[in-house]
């Protein structure tokens, strides 16, 4: 694999909240996704997952979420890289949805209600291909049949309420795809969906991955989902990436105690692999991000805390071993029991 298609480095991203304040959502998030790669973002709910793919995507919502810092660059084919986090909105438009695209959790909210399958997958395509509405058209039928829909001839002059969930999730893999992007970012995309169904939408995406070659960021909270997909694991608390190594690695020997706790039930890569676990709920809360507490944010929740050493600094990323960093001061200890 060549060097990465996206690093992140140290993305910071607020929220505004009216008169306090802001809330700081993501705190320094740093990592890569190489070509190719699928990379799992996973953690509780509120540590940050879903801002950073927002922040990646330029979705922030506008006038409430700023990004204060951070760079994310992006090599597109045979190109400097660009930095996601400073491109104008009109050069940013250009790149989502052709060389960087998304499937959300629920397409209903993605799809639009009032244009047919048919429009909304060619409209991607004239878009950002310059197609012609008949060469889109004719595209888009082929795109319904590579994501397993049957009759796509007849599905093109569908709404999106005239289709289940699981079709419809399709279809945003279809038009998340239309452009043949780069990156894919998937945040939640199966979650909806039942276990069958879930199966064969992992099973298409990895088929379509291994065609088109393209990376993808999948923010999950099943760790069954991440151990079938992803080729490394990023662990996100409270705004910062914690744990960051190649998915056997993370999951047969987290060095992190939030990881050891949140992989708790998870006994080996294959076991979790055969059972599709979720994540499972964790004593005390992730904490509010106004009132984070002092040296690692985990502390008043860890195990292994030591007075005056947890609880002093803020631990920063290290390397403990090649292509595993782990932010705990104590982690060699731990690891020799
Ligand atoms: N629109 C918003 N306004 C204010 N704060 C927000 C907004 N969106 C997110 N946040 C804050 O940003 C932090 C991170 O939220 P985020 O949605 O990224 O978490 P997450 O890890 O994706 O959680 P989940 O798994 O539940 O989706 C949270 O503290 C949340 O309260």
């Amino acid at each position: 694999m060549s060097g990465p298609i996206l690093s992140v480095r140290k993305l910071a991203v607020t929220f505004a909240q009216g008169g306090g304040p802001d809330i700081p959502a993501v705190e320094g998030a740093s990592f890569d996704v190489g070509a190719g790669e699928t990379v799992a973002i996973v953690g509780e709910s509120s540590s940050g997952k879903s801002v950073t793919a927002m922040a990646l995507l330029g979705l922030l919502p506008a006038g409430a979420g700023t990004v204060v810092s951070g760079q994310a660059l992006f090599r597109r084919d045979g190109e400097n890289a660009v930095d996601l986090l400073a491109l104008p909105d009109r050069a940013m438009r250009a790149i989502r949805g052709r060389d960087i695209s998304m499937v959300f959790q629920d397409p209903m909210t993605s799809l639009n209600p009032v244009l047919t399958i048919g429009e909304q997958i060619a409209e991607v395509l004239m878009t950002h291909d310059g197609l012609t509405r008949r060469q889109a058209q004719a595209m888009a039928i082929e795109m319904l049949a590579r994501v397993g829909l049957r009759d796509p001839g007849q599905i093109v002059a569908h709404y999106p309420g005239q289709l289940s969930g699981g079709m419809r999730q399709r279809v945003m893999i279809a038009i998340a795809l239309a452009c043949r992007p780069r990156l894919l970012i998937a945040d939640e995309p199966t979650t909806a969906l039942d276990v069958t169904v879930q199966a064969q939408i992992l099973a298409l995406l990895r088929g379509l991955q291994a065609e088109m070659g393209m990376a993808i960021i999948f923010i999950t909270h099943n760790i069954g989902v991440v151990a079938q997909v992803a080729d490394r694991i990023v662990v996100m608390y409270s705004g910062q990436v914690v744990e960051n190594a190649p998915v056997r690695d993370a999951l047969d020997s987290p060095l992190m105690p939030y990881s050891r706790v949140l992989f708790r039930t998870v006994p080996t890569y294959d076991a979790v692999l055969a059972r599709r676990q979720r994540l499972p709920t964790i004593p005390g809360h992730v904490p509010d991000p106004r009132h984070r507490p002092q040296g690692c944010t985990f502390h008043p929740r860890c195990a292994h805390f030591r007075p005056g050493v947890c609880d002093g600094f803020r631990p920063s990323l290290e390397s403990a071993r090649s292509g595993h960093e782990v932010r705990c001061v104590r982690w060699e200890e731990i690891a020799r029991g």
